[in-house]
């Protein structure tokens, strides 16, 4: 089945709690980078990056963003796809949040954690809305640690 977070944003409550929920988590956590995941992850990351007062970094589908980028490449189900980020805009040493509203088989927070850690960026660790667990895309995390909050099997 299909998740659908849109739902949840019809709802400013369940919104709300959703996000404070985030931001109780990694307030005081001396995270200074929340990287977003193209789209739903720009929908959940500002937010809790203007609560924790980190920097909101968008990694986006390729050919989108205007100026010099880092790309990486991750596998779906067929074929490949790319996420970039700009250069420039974090810098080694800092701690980093990974925000997408899903994961799936794991390769696109995969390719983010990736991309960070190419800039020497430590991710503390990816925070999504939704798992699907069947599909096993914790175990492409590494040793990152996943933080969800809900079971979408
Ligand atoms: O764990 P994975 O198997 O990598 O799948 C998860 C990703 O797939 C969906 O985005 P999608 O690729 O559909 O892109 P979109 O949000 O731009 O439509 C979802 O929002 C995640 O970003
Ligand atoms: N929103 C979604 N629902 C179910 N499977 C997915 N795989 C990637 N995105 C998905």
């Amino acid at each position: 089945m299909f998740q659908d977070i849109t739902t949840l944003l019809l709802d400013p409550k369940a919104f709300k709690d959703t996000i404070d929920l985030f931001v109780e988590r990694y307030r005081d956590q001396n995270i200074s980078v929340v990287a977003g995941v193209e789209a739903r992850g720009f929908i959940f990351g500002p937010p809790i990056a203007l609560a924790i007062g980190a920097k909101f970094v968008p990694m986006r589908k390729p050919k989108k963003l205007p100026g010099p980028v880092i790309s990486e490449e991750y596998s779906l189900e067929y074929g490949t796809d790319k996420i970039e980020m700009h250069v420039g805009v974090v810098q080694a040493g800092e701690r980093a949040l990974i925000i997408d509203d899903l994961i799936a088989t794991g390769g696109t927070l995969s390719a983010a954690i990736r991309l960070l850690e190419r800039v020497e960026v430590q991710v503390v660790e990816c925070a999504c809305v939704i798992e699907l667990p069947e599909l096993k895309g914790r175990e492409r995390l590494g040793d990152k640690a996943l933080f969800v909050l809900v079971n979408g099997s």
